[in-house]
């Protein structure tokens, strides 16, 4: 085994939620579904995008999404998830750390998500510069329960590896 490949390697986790209201459009993983309610948030409300830019800031030490885009922020009124993640990832390139795969989970009770998950597998790829192979998503209601089961909010969840850079 290369203890020296062992000991460059990273782990982060990320998490997300946001309440599920009229009026609003539904973006996951880039891709906007059709649904009667969407997220609410101060940017588009990504909450799948948002989970794996935390857990790529995880990996890489370096803080959380507020942090780096701040909620209070007019510029990040409205603002497009991918791009917050592709300057994450720029960032974390930045520090020798490049993203090796990311796997997900969404807990949404409705819609049903199987009919877009390959739009967002795709989409979350591209956006993570990664084969669609080093990317997965995966959703599951919440059996009804809690507030997640009364489709109150859609919750996401998130694990990426990265590997540093050997120092120069
Ligand atoms: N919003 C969702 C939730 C679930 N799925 C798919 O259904 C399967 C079963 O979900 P359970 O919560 O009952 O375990 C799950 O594995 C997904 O394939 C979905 O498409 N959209
Ligand atoms: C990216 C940001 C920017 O306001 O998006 P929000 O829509 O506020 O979403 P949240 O996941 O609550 O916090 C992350 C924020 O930094």
């Amino acid at each position: 085994m290369d203890v020296s490949a062992l000991q460059r390697l990273r782990v982060g986790q990320g998490y997300d939620v946001h309440r599920l209201v009229e009026g609003r459009k539904l973006i996951l993983a880039g891709v906007e579904i059709d649904s009667p309610v969407g997220l609410l948030g101060h940017s588009d409300a990504d909450a799948l995008l948002h989970a794996v830019t935390d857990a790529v800031l995880g990996a890489a030490a370096l803080g959380d999404i507020g942090r780096h885009f701040s909620d209070t922020d007019p510029a990040f009124e409205g603002a497009d998830s991918g791009v917050l993640l592709q300057k994450t990832l720029a960032l974390a390139a930045s520090k020798g750390y490049q993203l090796v795969n990311v796997d997900t989970t969404l807990i949404c009770q409705s819609p049903k998500l199987a009919p877009h998950m390959d739009r967002m597998q795709a989409c979350l790829a591209r956006l993570c510069g990664l084969d669609a192979g080093c990317v997965n998503i995966k959703a599951k209601t919440n059996e009804k329960l809690g507030y997640l089961g009364r489709k109150e909010a859609i919750e996401a969840q998130a694990v990426v590896l990265m590997i540093k850079d050997l120092p120069a």
